[in-house]
């Protein structure tokens, strides 16, 4: 597995190695969206990872779907990113922060409180979301004019700006897993008759459009996009994933980006050939570094990097419960075991706590 401690060149940075630590919904947060200070020793404890994603992060208020998820949009939230970008970059790691809308996965008693989620069509999803109160149905969403459209492609530049304010080395626009950017990519989510709904080329205007603008902010070098082109979660519908998704990996490949990371498989999914031969399609439409992601072991982490299929391996799961992952693949040892119960929301326990065990055995 030694091809996986390969340095490479990312957009305008180098990565020590292609063990990189994927976005993790952690819930800790404080209600204003600041960022838990423990968050600091969280990823400085993670920095040997060739690059961190942090957890999904709201670039706008009404982009919070889930209670405790922290955002970038407020100076209090650059400020205290700052605290963990410096600890990161102490620790000799890099970290890049992942640009968040939930759309209509969203509560209205999330904060600001009373606010209907917004989306591309009215409709609600058949999905839920955690409040104070546990798990919820969202709530049924407003539709978004084009002119509000066109104040979040600019929300989405601020919040790049933010980023770079706050220490951090690049943002990954998040265009995944059911949320506000895949809303507008899928038929079954995004039923508009304007521009930016019906056709392929129309439900990937926004999310080109938001990318476009982070990349005239900050720079093409500094920004990677993440998809889930089989996408199970959220209701999120796609009548048909190849076509849209060559057609979006492709238009994301004409514009010279740092990475694209594709969630391949899900946790608990089936890995069918019908599932992964769609993935091998949508993946040769990509020309730069491809980030993989779902469920890999080491083993199968290095066949992807020696088949030529990916440059690098985002790990999650394991990541939580492994902070010195990347030298525990190193060295051999084997990986400990992740608490779901501690997966969302909490303190320390199941957080800050695992052992680091081969920075001491070393
Ligand atoms: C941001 C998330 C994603 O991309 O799936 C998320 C949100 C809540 C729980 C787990 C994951």
């Amino acid at each position: 597995t030694d091809i996986l401690l390969k340095p490479s060149k990312l957009g305008d940075i180098s990565v020590p190695n292609r063990v990189f630590m994927a976005p993790l919904t952690r819930n800790r947060a404080h209600d204003d969206g600041t960022p838990w200070e423990e968050a600091a020793t969280y990823y400085a404890q993670r920095a040997n990872a060739g690059l961190i994603i942090t957890e999904a992060t709201q670039m706008h208020p009404l982009g919070k779907g889930y209670i405790q998820t922290p955002g970038i949009h407020e100076p209090k939230h650059v400020e205290a990113w700052k605290e963990i970008t410096r600890a990161v970059h102490a620790a000799g790691g890099r970290i890049f922060v992942q640009l968040w809308h939930v759309g209509r996965i969203r509560h209205s008693s999330i904060e600001p409180e009373g606010e209907a989620p917004v989306a591309p069509t009215a409709e609600a999803a058949e999905a839920q979301t955690f409040t104070k109160k546990g798990f919820e149905p969202t709530s049924k969403p407003r539709e978004l004019t084009v002119g509000e459209i066109e104040a979040l492609v600019a929300d989405y530049a601020k919040a790049a700006r933010n980023a770079m304010e706050a220490g951090f080395d690049g943002v990954e626009v998040h265009c995944a897993n059911g949320y506000l950017l895949n809303q507008f990519l899928h038929s079954g989510s995004n039923k508009r008759d304007d521009e930016y709904g019906g056709s392929i080329e129309n439900r990937c205007r926004f999310p080109l459009e938001a990318v476009d603008a982070v990349i005239a902010e900050i720079g093409a070098g500094r920004v990677g996009v993440r998809t889930s082109p089989l996408g199970e979660a959220n209701d999120v519908p796609e009548d048909d994933p190849r076509a849209l998704y060559t057609y979006f990996h492709g238009e994301l490949a004409k514009r010279g980006l740092a990475y694209l990371h594709v969630m391949e498989s899900f946790p608990g999914s089936d890995r069918s050939e019908e599932k992964r031969a769609v993935i091998e399609d949508v993946r040769k439409a990509w020309n730069g570094f491809y980030i993989t992601n779902g469920g890999y072991d080491a083993e199968r982490a290095a066949e992807a990097l020696e088949t030529g299929h990916a440059d690098a391996v985002a790990f999650g799961r394991p990541y939580i419960s492994n902070p010195d992952l990347a030298v525990r693949i190193a060295m051999n040892v084997e990986w400990a075991e992740p608490n779901q119960e501690t997966f969302y929301g909490g303190g320390e326990k199941g957080y800050t706590d695992y052992s680091d065990a081969t920075l001491k055995a070393a």
